[in-house]
């Protein structure tokens, strides 16, 4: 006969056992962490003997406003993170050249390596990005390397009033989930050309005759905010499935805040004062006034967004690139083999 005494009437069942020393050293967050963790100086070590020809004028190209990118953080921070994923790029494409000659389809197209690149707003992901494509490019198995960002992909701004959703730009559901998940899914298949809508933050709305074309590259880079989603009932697959490397870049929320209000001030005197510009009434703020209104941007949207979608999502990286107040990475957080 079934025994069916309840876990409260048993002393030994597993809820009431002592933690033992084994089971309290499994505890640990060493071992309980899927990141291992490098700092700076070790990995910096990790950067291959391989030449950094790397122009000031190219450095300048890659720079995001407000961020004060030197030619020692390109090559120590982001030359192993090149190579490291250089080799990851060479193993996957090992395992489909493996997988397509057990299906006896060798002749079909090489599927690109997707990379999805994620994190706050204010940041530093385009800048992330933009090294990324640079260097990665530089190694001979992936000449051609893409890059898109997922604005494009954000409802026009008449759609995000028709579904009430204006005042939450950023947000997961301010994108066209179905039509990202189409877009990268066509690339991987090899699709000759596949086009991306282009979103202008000038004009704050998507361009409707401007498309960004992507033909077949090696390797495709998917860069924003909420690119690390997981998948849900409502959308059983996401953009995340597809990414064979994925790169998480964190800050403290007050620094990025700090980040965000100087890029406000600084866009003040730049693209505000743009006289096509969807913020051209801030363009003649003075310091006090513009603060508050960055403040308003940061506290009512971003930092919402940050808090309940974006941080979130760190956890599923493949990598998380930890900066410090002066953007500095001083931090690389690896997810364990
Ligand atoms: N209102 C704006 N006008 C012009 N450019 C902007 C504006 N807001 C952001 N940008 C630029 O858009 C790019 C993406 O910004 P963002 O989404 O905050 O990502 P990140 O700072 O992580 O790269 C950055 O290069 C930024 O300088
Ligand atoms: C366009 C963005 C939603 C970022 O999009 P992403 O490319 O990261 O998907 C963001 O940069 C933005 O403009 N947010 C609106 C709130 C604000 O301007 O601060």
């Amino acid at each position: 006969m079934a025994e069916t005494s309840s876990a409260a009437a048993r002393p030994d069942s597993p809820s009431t056992v002592p933690v033992s020393t084994d089971t309290q050293a499994l505890l640990r967050p060493e071992l309980t962490s899927p990141f291992t963790e490098i700092d700076r100086a070790e990995w910096a070590r990790l950067a291959d003997e391989t030449p950094l020809p790397l122009t000031e004028a190219e450095l300048a190209a890659f720079r995001g406003l407000g961020e004060p990118l030197d030619m020692a953080e390109v090559s120590e921070v982001y030359r192993p993170l090149s190579r490291l994923i250089n080799q990851y790029a060479i193993g996957v494409r090992e395992m489909h050249r493996r997988t397509r000659g057990f299906l006896h389809r060798d002749g079909e197209p090489q599927s690109p390596f997707v990379i999805g690149i994620a994190g706050s707003v204010a940041v530093g992901k385009s800048t992330v990005a933009r090294i990324l494509r640079d260097l990665l490019a530089r190694w001979p198995e992936t000449p051609s390397v893409e890059l898109i960002t997922t604005d494009g992909f954000l409802y026009p701004n008449a759609e995000l009033e028709r579904r009430g959703i204006a005042h939450r730009k950023g947000f997961p559901e301010s994108y066209d989930r179905r039509s990202l998940l189409r877009f990268v899914t066509q690339v991987k298949a090899g699709v000759a050309e596949v086009c991306a809508p282009h979103y202008s933050h000038l004009v704050y709305d998507i361009v409707p005759d401007e498309v960004t074309v992507v033909r077949r590259p090696d390797i495709l880079i998917v860069e924003g905010l909420n690119v690390l989603q997981p998948a849900s009932m409502e959308h059983p697959l996401a953009v995340s499935d597809l990414f064979d490397f994925s790169v998480y870049v964190d800050a403290r929320t007050a620094d990025i805040r700090a980040w965000y209000r100087n890029r406000f001030l600084k866009l003040r005197e730049s693209a505000f004062a743009n006289p096509s510009s969807h913020f051209r009434r801030f363009a003649a703020l003075d310091d006090e006034a513009a603060v508050a209104v960055a403040d308003e941007f940061w506290n009512n949207i971003n930092e919402p967004n940050l808090v309940e979608n974006i941080r979130p999502t760190r956890a599923r990286a493949t990598a998380v690139l930890r900066k410090e107040a002066d953007h500095r990475v001083q931090k690389v957080l690896l997810r364990k083999i």
